[in-house]
């Protein structure tokens, strides 16, 4: 065994190396953890491809109000950057507990003494008129794809091209490409299938780089397939109601724009509803997404009941008769045991409106928090059973493959990837495409 490169089971059992080893290793991080991984300032990706619309958010302490101020700028066009700032709520604990949550309201009332309060609703919807950008695209999705995973795909290459350039297959090369494949977040199951097919008649023979890309590609590939389908919108229902849930930053608010953007590129009559209640800047964040797509949008003050505005949201679009109602949530840790109480209350109001909703119930994740992505599918499963997934922010890591390991674990659909805060970088999710961008294939 190499000092360097040790094979799993020999990382398993023979002890932790180097602190950043220890951060690489199948140890589930915990929520906290995964939440102290988001950082306070989310600065705009320093990219000569800057996106057409971007936020950057800071939380500021205000000494003389001694209440936080956050503010966002968003590019509203080429070189016009504008800031926007709102208030925060004072938080009562270290976590956002609601403190205004109305009891469960019964079909036909609305939540706050009979009115709703909405903010910017329109009564007509014109067709969202994409920005030059969206309709010229600079680069093609899979060149954006491709480069949004260059860190995930060059761990993997380069791994690879350092153990099978001009050697023959042995034991001790699988045993290395097996630990490479597990660093890189792509799961024992695939690594091993990898190897496997690898070994399969090769030994003492020479085998290329290019040839065990191809295998790795062809092998993701067949994991990713199954769970590839795009969001299938129920145009019987007016509206097709999708609620967007995940932990802190994961982009669901991006995300939520990004797709009010397709739809209304579409045709389709939009409502946003600005469930994150608990987080200024997120319903201002959403409110301009709304204002630059074209969609209603319904939203409340700041530390308003949320379960109320999905109530009163349903409402409104109903009425409205609109295509799709797209529901933003406060970002919740998994673990915590009261915010994902109230996000099963939020469902059981949305459904007195309408049993079958919400029809769509989409868990983003952050590519980013590599293992702790598990968990999160599997308690947001349970709780708020999601339909499908988007992975966001594949861009900012090297851990890319762990969209392999939730799809072999979970076989839930994967609807889009996001590998960027521009309103064009989030795409229907192709396995094909992913798997040749991440091995690293033309
Ligand atoms: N690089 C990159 N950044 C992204 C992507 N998607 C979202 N972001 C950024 O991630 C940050 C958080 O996104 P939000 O949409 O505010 O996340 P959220 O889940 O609504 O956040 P909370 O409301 O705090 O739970 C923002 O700075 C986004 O621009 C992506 O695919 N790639």
């Amino acid at each position: 065994m190499s000092e360097k490169k040790r094979g799993f089971l020999g990382r398993l059992f023979g002890g932790k190396e180097t602190p950043e080893e220890q951060t690489e290793d199948l140890v589930e991080k915990t929520g906290e953890d995964a939440q102290a991984a988001e950082p306070a300032t989310k600065d705009l990706p320093d990219s000569e491809d800057a996106p057409e619309l971007s936020v950057e958010m800071e939380v500021r302490p205000v000494a003389s109000l001694n209440e936080p101020i956050e503010t966002f700028r968003i590019e509203t066009g080429p070189g016009i950057v504008e800031e926007f700032s709102a208030k925060q709520t004072p938080i009562p604990s270290d976590d956002f507990v609601s403190t205004d949550v109305a009891p469960d309201l019964e079909a036909g009332e609305t939540s706050e003494g009979g009115e709703t309060v909405s903010e910017d609703i329109q009564p007509e919807v014109t067709p969202a008129e994409p920005s030059a950008a969206l309709e010229e695209p600079k680069t093609s999705w899979f060149q954006r794809l491709k480069k949004g995973l260059a860190r995930s795909s060059s761990s993997l290459t380069e791994g690879i091209t350092s153990i099978f350039t001009k050697r023959k297959l042995d034991a001790s090369m699988l045993e290395e490409l097996e630990d490479i494949l597990i660093q890189a977040d792509l799961g024992v199951d695939t690594a091993m299938a990898i190897t496997d097919r690898l070994s399969d008649g090769r030994y003492n023979k020479e085998i290329s780089p290019e040839e065990v890309r191809a295998i790795l590609s062809e092998e993701v590939e067949k994991v990713l397939e199954p769970v590839a389908h795009p969001l299938n919108l129920d145009t019987g229902k007016k509206p097709h109601v999708v609620l967007m849930v995940g932990v802190n930053g994961t982009g669901k608010t991006t995300t939520i724009g990004k797709l009010s953007q397709k739809l209304r590129s579409e045709g389709k009559q939009v409502m946003l509803a600005a469930g994150d209640t608990f987080r200024a800047a997120a319903v201002e964040q959403l409110r301009i997404w709304g204002e630059r797509t074209g969609a209603d949008v319904i939203s409340r003050d700041t530390g308003a009941d949320a379960a109320g505005l999905a109530f009163d949201a349903m409402k409104e679009a109903r009425e409205k008769q609109v295509d799709v109602l797209l529901i933003d949530t406060a970002g919740r840790l998994q673990n915590r045991a009261e915010l994902m109480d109230e996000l099963e209350k939020v469902i059981r109001v949305i459904k007195k409106h309408d049993p079958d909703a919400p029809h769509s119930v989409i868990l983003t994740l952050d590519a980013t928090t590599g293992q702790n992505a598990l968990n999160q599918v599997e308690i947001f499963g349970k709780v708020a059973g999601v339909t499908g997934l988007v992975m966001t922010k594949l861009d900012g890591t090297a851990r890319g493959g762990i969209l392999v390991a939730i799809a072999a674990k979970h076989g839930l659909p994967v609807h889009f990837i996001g590998v960027g805060e521009g309103v064009e970088d989030l795409e229907p999710f192709s396995a094909k495409d992913f798997a040749s961008a991440i091995a690293g294939l033309a």
